[in-house]
């Protein structure tokens, strides 16, 4: 793997090193470099039986990297727990033997600095930080905390929270914008990656990812952020778009969408959004660097009431996935790109195996075709609003019958109470299309019929992306029956969204070259 590159931006990209042994985290260091990383912290607190004396000559004078070095006490969230001034010596020590940036608490931060000189040192920037255990508990104003962190002298401020929810990372946002020294600042877990990878945008100084076979919990790989987000290309004209959803992690879209803003030359980002809230979401995330949405799981239809517009299909369905920011007025435009996507996918599969249905030259394969659905959640509704176009027959599956009900009426179909599906017989030829999270990743052994029938099917498609193949799949292909992916449905989709957001025309044949290789 080569160089992150020249940064567009200032931020560097800091590889967390917390190993047991010294030979461990030398090693790390060296990996860290080949997989592009601009510098690393050493988390002495990690070390086991650490010598200061020797084990930093050994790690100072084999960097590879400038080093950013971190003896983290109990009290702040670390893992050393002994003497104070052995702790605060070692981090001086480090200091003088080279170490690039020293970490200091902001509790013991301004005593140090005054009982040392620190403000008159020359090569060693002193890093002052702060973990904020809920920032919306937090007493004091977060801009007065960062005023507290600056008056000690630090070259540098890192702020570090654990947001509980996704809305609490503006406040990061707009300290990132406004801060007057250099600031790292970022929360924790899958509700706060974001602040992460969008800290590039805002001013962030750091951004943390880890190496290959040493994944540090909760941070980005080395290598999705330079393949997937590409950092290194985001500046403060970054259009921001994300995919609203819980849970978000599973996504391939940010693998896909980033790769494809690059490859024509749009400068946009686009990441997971993991969202509890979708009032608070939109009332906080308003201006116009949040340009647009991907919406899954489970806010396809809830999400409706917060969009200004909703395209008439999208409306039709009852479900949108795709929202825009418009530019002239900055409404919020609902679309969705769902219903052709997973239809043509299912078209194109029987066409390609000369299913053309019969001599008729009817206009779809599935016309005149019992279209059993499963799932009558957003991308249910897409699916069979997609099927009843094309003249198909819909019989809805859902454990909630009333929810399937009311898609059969929609339809004109008719709804089927979920303890028959599995005794169930179709019409010869019927199409089976799972739009449950049945046998998506974790659960992946599951599948929503009972194999027994699957033969009785003519093609059998699932939503499902993750696995690419699901049980389903495999269990209908051994029993003979053409399988669609929900691979596919996804790429389609994604085409369609890549147009809404970027107002340009998708590179179709490179988006699927991504989800060929990468998928
Ligand atoms: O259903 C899906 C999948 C998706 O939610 C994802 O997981 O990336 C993205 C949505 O746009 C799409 O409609």
């Amino acid at each position: 793997m080569g160089s992150l590159g020249v940064l567009r931006n200032t931020t560097m990209v800091c590889v967390p090193l917390m190993r047991h042994s010294v030979e461990q985290m030398v090693g790390d260091m060296y990996q860290a470099k080949i997989e592009g990383a601009d510098l690393v912290e050493l988390r002495l607190d990690c070390l086991k039986e650490f010598n200061p004396q020797r084990d930093l000559q050994t790690l100072l004078r084999n960097k590879p990297l400038p080093v950013a070095v971190v003896y983290r006490p109990k009290w702040e969230g670390g893992l050393y727990d002994g003497d104070e001034n052995s702790r605060l010596e070692a981090l001086l020590l480090a200091k003088d033997l080279g170490a690039e940036y020293v970490d200091f608490e902001l509790q013991v931060a301004s005593d140090i600095m005054e009982k040392h000189n620190l403000n008159h040192r020359k090569n060693c920037k002193i890093i002052v930080s702060c973990f904020v255990d809920g920032i919306t508990s937090l007493k004091e104003d977060l801009s007065h905390l960062v005023t507290r962190m600056q008056s000690t002298g630090a070259d540098l401020i890192k702020l570090v929270t654990n947001a509980t929810d996704i809305t609490e990372l503006s406040r990061i946002f707009h300290l990132l914008s406004h801060c007057q020294v250099p600031l790292i600042a970022y929360s924790t877990g899958e509700r706060g990656l974001i602040s992460q990878l969008l800290g590039p945008k805002f001013g962030g100084v750091f951004v943390y990812g880890s190496i290959e076979g040493n994944q540090v919990p909760g941070l980005p790989s080395l290598a999705s952020l330079r393949e997937a987000y590409g950092v290194e290309n985001i500046d403060a004209d970054t259009k921001v778009f994300g995919l609203i959803s819980k849970p978000v992690s599973h996504s391939k879209g940010p693998i896909l969408h980033n790769p494809t803003f690059r490859h024509v030359g749009f400068n946009g980002v686009y990441v997971p959004m993991f969202v509890d809230d979708l009032k608070q979401f939109f009332n906080v995330y308003e201006s116009p660097d949040f340009a647009g949405y991907s919406v899954g799981i489970p806010y396809k239809e809830a999400v409706m009431e917060f969009c200004d517009e909703v395209h008439p299909l999208a409306q039709s369905i009852g479900a949108v996935n795709t929202i825009v920011k418009r530019h002239s007025d900055g409404k919020l435009v609902g679309y969705n790109t769902d219903c052709e996507a997973s239809i043509t996918a299912i078209e194109d599969a029987l066409k390609a195996r000369g299913l053309v249905n019969g001599e008729a030259l009817l206009p779809s394969p599935i016309t005149g075709k019992q279209f059993v659905l499963v799932g009558a959640g957003g991308a249910g509704r897409a699916l069979s609003f997609g099927a009843k176009s094309r003249g198909a027959s819909v019989t809805v599956f859902d454990i909630d019958y009333e929810r399937a009900k009311a898609l059969a009426l929609a339809v004109s179909g008719e709804a089927i109470p979920f303890e028959a599906l599995s005794n169930f017989q179709p019409e010869k030829g019927a199409v089976l299309a799972n739009a449950t999270p049945i046998g998506m990743h974790p659960n992946k052994d599951r599948i929503p019929v009972s194999e027994e029938t699957l033969r009785d099917y003519s093609v059998v498609f699932d939503a499902v992306y993750t696995p690419r193949k699901t049980t389903l799949l495999k269990d209908a292909e051994a029993a003979g029956v053409i399988t669609v992916s929900g691979v596919e449905m996804f790429l389609r989709q994604a085409v369609g969204q890549f147009n809404l957001f970027t107002g340009g025309k998708a590179p179709e044949e490179f988006m699927r070259e991504i989800v060929l290789s990468k998928f």
